[in-house]
């Protein structure tokens, strides 16, 4: 296996001619010892491929979206890198941490804390903006100038926010079944309460309807896709996608949002759109779609 400074490469796969790999490093963000996949297209072995980066959701792992998602042969075909952090600290030592499967470990919600004692570790958006990138970009075959982000429902929360918060990091904008507006679901009210405090005024910052709402021009010219099942259990209370639809009419930004009868919250909904989803990134990319 080839040995990458400052990372410690846990094990490889070939995958459609190219490879599946996970990470670990030592985080100084986070303050504790971080995984993460990525999968190397065949391209990558001549030159710096563009990339997508996947925020998976709640409970999920760096492993998930690479073992259930299905995008490596698509990502193969089209040049394109996958790469996946985990999803919170693990380890922290934070007591309760692990006690609710929506909250905590599993459940960073990709923001910085601002409360005792989660803000000392969860510290997730700092981490993947500030250190993950940077370090991905220079130990790795990726030009992180060309980067895409997507994510499902708390990852597809953190893929807006994220694409919100920072304008000009990410070139292209998907999700899958996203947390739509997390300062009006249970979720987001647990979620936020616990790492931002309960001060309300701190929320709007991090729901991508309100970061929306405020927006006077488009985020992104190519459109933002959102696809969401119609048969997921989790729609009616806790996505809200029709607040993020408004938001965006509101803000003349192009949304595609499909909604789709018959799918779940699951990958094998997921699995089913990536292919559409990794084409819609190609294309905000340059790359031939
Ligand atoms: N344990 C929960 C279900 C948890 C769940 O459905 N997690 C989703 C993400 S939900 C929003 O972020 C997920 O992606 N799970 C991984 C998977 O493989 O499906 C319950 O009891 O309902």
């Amino acid at each position: 296996m080839a040995t990458v400074p400052g990372l410690e490469l846990l094990s490889e796969h070939a995958c459609f001619g190219g490879v599946q790999r996970y990470y670990q490093h030592a985080s100084s963000v986070i303050g504790l010892p971080m995984r993460f996949s990525v999968f190397l297209p065949p391209q990558a072995q001549q030159h710096a491929v563009p990339a997508v980066m996947y925020l998976a959701g709640l409970t999920c792992n760096e492993e998930t979206f690479m073992a259930k998602a299905g995008a490596q042969r698509v990502a193969a075909e089209l040049g394109l890198a996958l790469i996946a952090p985990d999803t919170s600290p693990r380890g922290a030592g934070v007591p309760g941490e692990a006690e609710s499967w929506d909250f905590g470990v599993g459940a960073g919600f990709y923001l910085d804390a601002t409360q005792a004692p989660w803000a000392q570790h969860y510290r997730m958006e700092s981490y993947l903006l500030k250190e993950f990138l940077p370090l991905v970009g220079e130990h790795l075959p990726i030009d992180v100038n060309q980067l895409g982000l997507f994510g499902h429902s708390m990852g597809g929360h953190g893929a807006l926010t994220l694409a919100l918060r920072h304008p000009t990091r990410f070139k292209s904008l998907s999700a899958f079944a996203p947390i739509c507006a997390p300062t009006q679901c249970p979720w987001g009210h647990k979620a936020f309460a616990g790492y931002l405090g309960e001060d309300r005024t701190a929320w709007a910052a991090h729901d991508a309807s309100a970061l929306m709402g405020q927006r006077s021009a488009p985020l992104l010219a190519q459109g933002i896709l959102v696809d969401q099942g119609l048969a997921d259990k989790f729609l009616e209370v806790q996505l809200h996608p029709h607040l993020f639809e408004a938001a965006c009419a509101k803000a003349g930004q192009p949304l595609m949002l499909r909604r789709h009868a018959g799918y779940d919250h699951g990958y094998y909904f997921i699995s089913t759109f990536m292919e559409n989803h990794l084409r819609h990134h190609a294309q905000g990319l340059g790359l031939a779609a």
